[in-house]
């Protein structure tokens, strides 16, 4: 099973420093990692910072089975221009970083991935006509069919309806304990990180905050220091876990 560890990471935008000195202990493949903060906290910076997209200070260690492509980041903006069809994309996607050739079997997987996903009825429309979820759903077929070893996804619920959130999250949350991948997952919505999500990084002030396990890091206390509202967590009528915002505060 894979790990991630974070060594004194750091990551800037010329001279915009986001945040430093981020150390984690092993982020265990297996489940579902949350990764919350408020806006421009710098969740998505880390991201592209733990893909290598981005350069910066600190070592990201990653142990575990070799892979050709370890880390797949999904972001947050899937937006379009080219003039593909969907299967075409998640095709292109699959061949990154190898050759041309399409090997046995690989045309399944990709019929496969978009099944589970229940897009296999926009297989053939191209991209530039999908709605914000259809595109969503796309980008999580693109970067599944890569078979990372860490998958990193940019708030990929945040253009789905309540059906597709919650299958969505399933879906990754049982891929994850099925395959042992790490997968990281940028949230604004708390009651899903505090349901799908073992463990929680907390990025605020140019640093992390909290981390560990999510019931222990979502707490009154944070979400008035980190989010600024007045806020209460009560079991609601099936015992779980709910986070009530009562006021924004001044
Ligand atoms: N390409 C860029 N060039 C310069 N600054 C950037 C760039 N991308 C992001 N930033 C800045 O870095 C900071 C962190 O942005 P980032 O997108 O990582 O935050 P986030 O936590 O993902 O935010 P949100 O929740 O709003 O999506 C912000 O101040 C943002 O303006």
């Amino acid at each position: 099973m894979v790990a991630l560890r974070l060594e004194a990471v750091g990551a800037q935008y010329g001279r915009h420093r986001v945040f430093s000195d981020i150390t984690t202990g092993d982020i265990a493949g297996g489940v579902l990692t949350a990764v919350i903060g408020p806006n421009a906290a710098g969740k998505s910076t880390l991201f592209k910072r733990i893909a290598g997209l981005l350069n910066g200070d600190g070592v990201v260690h990653l142990s575990g089975e070799e892979s050709l492509r370890p880390i797949c980041y999904m972001p947050q903006d899937t937006g379009a221009n080219a003039v593909l069809t969907v299967y075409e994309s998640v095709l292109l996607a699959s061949k990154q970083g190898s050759g041309w050739k399409v090997a046995d079997g690989e045309l399944e997987e990709i019929d496969r991935i978009l099944a589970s996903l229940r897009i296999s009825d926009l297989a053939f429309r191209d991209l530039g006509e999908l709605s914000g979820g259809q595109r969503q759903l796309v980008a999580i077929a693109q970067a599944l069919v890569r078979k990372p070893e860490v998958l990193l996804m940019d708030e990929p619920t945040s253009a789905l309806d309540l059906f597709r959130q919650v299958e969505v999250l399933q879906f990754t949350r049982d891929l994850a304990r099925r395959s042992g991948i790490a997968v990281l997952i940028a949230l604004h919505d708390l009651n899903h990180a505090m349901r799908y999500c073992e463990h929680a990084l907390v990025v605020a002030d140019g640093r992390l905050i909290a981390s560990g396990a999510t019931s222990d890091v979502i707490t009154p206390s944070l979400l008035r220091d980190v989010y600024r509202v007045d806020a209460r967590i009560e079991a609601c009528t099936q015992g779980r876990p709910l986070v009530i915002v009562d006021a924004a505060l001044a």
